[in-house]
This record gives C-alpha cells, sequence and structure tokens, in this order.
C-alpha cells in the first residue's frame, strides 16, 4: 500500500492528476502553503536532494514537539510519488463514522496494534473538530454515551443539524489542554467527552479500554507508545533508492 509519499500534496492537473486534497477524507487538511515555503528554502540551499515525503514527516515529528509531545526520532530519505491516490484514499483512510473494528484493521494492515492505534488517537488531545462532522452525534437526538453537559457545551458550539461545512463552525478536541498533546484526551474520552464516536468507542472497547486507561494514568507511557507509533507510521512502505523522484515543486511531479 501506498504511504508516506507527499502524494497528498500533488495537485490537480487536467488529465493527469485528481488531488487526493479533493477527497472529503481531507477535510480540515490547511495550510499547504508552508510546505512551499520549506521547500523553496531547501532548493536554494541544497537543490534537489531533501523529498517532500521527508518534508511532511519531519514536519510532523517538529510540530509534535511544538506542541509540548516528544520528541520522535525520525530516518529521512523517503522518495516523492510521481501519481496521486484519490480513488485510495476513501478506502484506507478513517472516516469520522468509522467503527473501533475498522479502524483497528486499518492500522492492523499498516503494522500498527491496538495499543499503537490507541496512542496515536491521543493526537485528538490537540485541533478541532468542524460541526459538519459533529451534528450526527448531536442530531436528531444526543448520543446516549455523550456526557450530559458536554453535549450541552456541544450544541451551542454546533445549533444547527445542517452546517455549512466552510463555515469556520467548531468545537475543540480537549477543551482542557487545547494546545498541549498530552494525556488529556483518555481522560476526557473515560468521562465520555470525547468528540467523535471513534474517541467513545476507543475508550469502552475491550481491546483498547486497558490501554486507554494506562494512558490517562501515566503521561510517560502515553509519550513512549506516541513516539512508537508516530515511528511505524512514517516508516511504513516508504519510496526509497531509485523508486519515485524528488520534486522540484512539491506540488507537481517533475517534468523532465
Ligand atoms: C483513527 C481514526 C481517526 C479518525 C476517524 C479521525 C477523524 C478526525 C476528524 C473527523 C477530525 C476533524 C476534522 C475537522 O472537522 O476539521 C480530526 C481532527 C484531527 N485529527 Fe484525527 N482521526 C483519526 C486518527 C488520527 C490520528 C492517527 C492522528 C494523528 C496521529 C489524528 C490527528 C488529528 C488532529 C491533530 C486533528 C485536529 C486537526 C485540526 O485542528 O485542524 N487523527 N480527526
Ligand atoms: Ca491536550
Amino acid at each position: 500500500m501506498q504511504s508516506c509519499d507527499a502524494s497528498v500534496l500533488l495537485e490537480t492537473v487536467k488529465g493527469t492528476i485528481e488531488s487526493e486534497q479533493k477527497s472529503v477524507r481531507s477535510f480540515g487538511m490547511r495550510n499547504f502553503k508552508y510546505v512551499r515555503t520549506i521547500k523553496e528554502a531547501l532548493e536554494k540551499e541544497c537543490p534537489s536532494t531533501v523529498s517532500c515525503a521527508d518534508i511532511v514527516s519531519l514536519s510532523a515529528r517538529d510540530g509534535i514537539v511544538m506542541l509540548g509531545g516528544p520528541r520522535v526520532e525520525m530516518k529521512t530519505g523517503r522518495r516523492d510519488s510521481q501519481e496521486s491516490y484519490f480513488s485510495d484514499v476513501e478506502k484506507v483512510i478513517p472516516n469520522h463514522n468509522d467503527s473501533i473494528s475498522s479502524v483497528l484493521s486499518m492500522f492492523q494492515s499498516v503494522g500498527i496494534d491496538a495499543e499503537g492505534t490507541a496512542a496515536l488517537l491521543g493526537a485528538h488531545s490537540v485541533g478541532r473538530v468542524h460541526c459538519t462532522n459533529l451534528v450526527d452525534r448531536l442530531y436528531p437526538t444526543v448520543d446516549p454515551t455523550l456526557d450530559e453537559d458536554y453535549a450541552a457545551y456541544l450544541k451551542r458550539r454546533c445549533p444547527t443539524p445542517n452546517p455549512d461545512p466552510k463555515k469556520v463552525e467548531y468545537a475543540r478536541n480537549d477543551r482542557e489542554t487545547p494546545m498541549i498533546l498530552d494525556n488529556m484526551y483518555y481522560k476526557n474520552i473515560l468521562n465520555h467527552k470525547g468528540l467523535l464516536g471513534i474517541d467513545e468507542q476507543l475508550a469502552s472497547d475491550p481491546r483498547t479500554a486497558p490501554y486507554v486507561q494506562k494512558m490517562a494514568d501515566d503521561n510517560d507511557y502515553f509519550r513512549e507508545q506516541f513516539s512508537r507509533a508516530v515511528v511505524l507510521l512514517s516508516e511504513n512502505s516508504p519510496l526509497t533508492g531509485e523508486e519515485g523522484e524528488i520534486r522540484n515543486d512539491c506540488r507537481y511531479v517533475n517534468t523532465n
């Protein structure tokens, strides 16, 4: 299966590339302009050497540190795809209302076990979810697994059942420490204050609940497991050696 190869950065080119960014699963991804800034600086310093896939991976590494998460040691040397995999995105990227079973098997297929999957979802300790991804837990009736006060808060954030996906209407993943990548997520979901169905299921499913409890109790254990799983994710079947290419511009495959 294709993986960390920067295919998501490719823009639509009539007849050859249908951008993965146009998939509904890419909803919420933004600020690709920073990849461009980084790539331009690298090309000036050291042309045709650092792949867009390595830029994405190392940006994730540095983003984790900037949010107070662990420092994850990552390899480099990934190369860039020469195609987009638009139709695979919906097959392999979990949807907001997928079941825990399907999410566990998707991660299993790239070598990440239940413990690693539980740790990766701790990323929902930062950031936000747009109302369009939340309303099916609030309307027409409130998901009974949601904490009552929390549901009332979410309804205030998302007052209508049919929000305009383009509107900036959202709720924070973690109201306690919204900008810190910590184990607060696990404390929240144990209190039934997870935003997505998958967050609630992670806390209640017997295959993942023991890890959730342990991560809620022990931030160091969470950080160790999160690091381990991010490495697995970042090393999942990359293009190496002569495979793929080093793109000149992350938005387009090379023309020569
Ligand atoms: C396992 C299944 C997962 C599902 C179904 C899922 C789903 C979602 C959804 C629907 C959003 C909200 C997007 C929006 O409305 O703007 C979101 C946000 C987010 N997810 Fe996940 N996610 C999953 C796993 C992960 C993993 C493994 C990571 C990272 C290791 C991650 C990191 C994030 C972050 C950081 C945000 C906040 C983004 C922002 O603030 O714009 N998620 N996720
Ligand atoms: Ca947090």
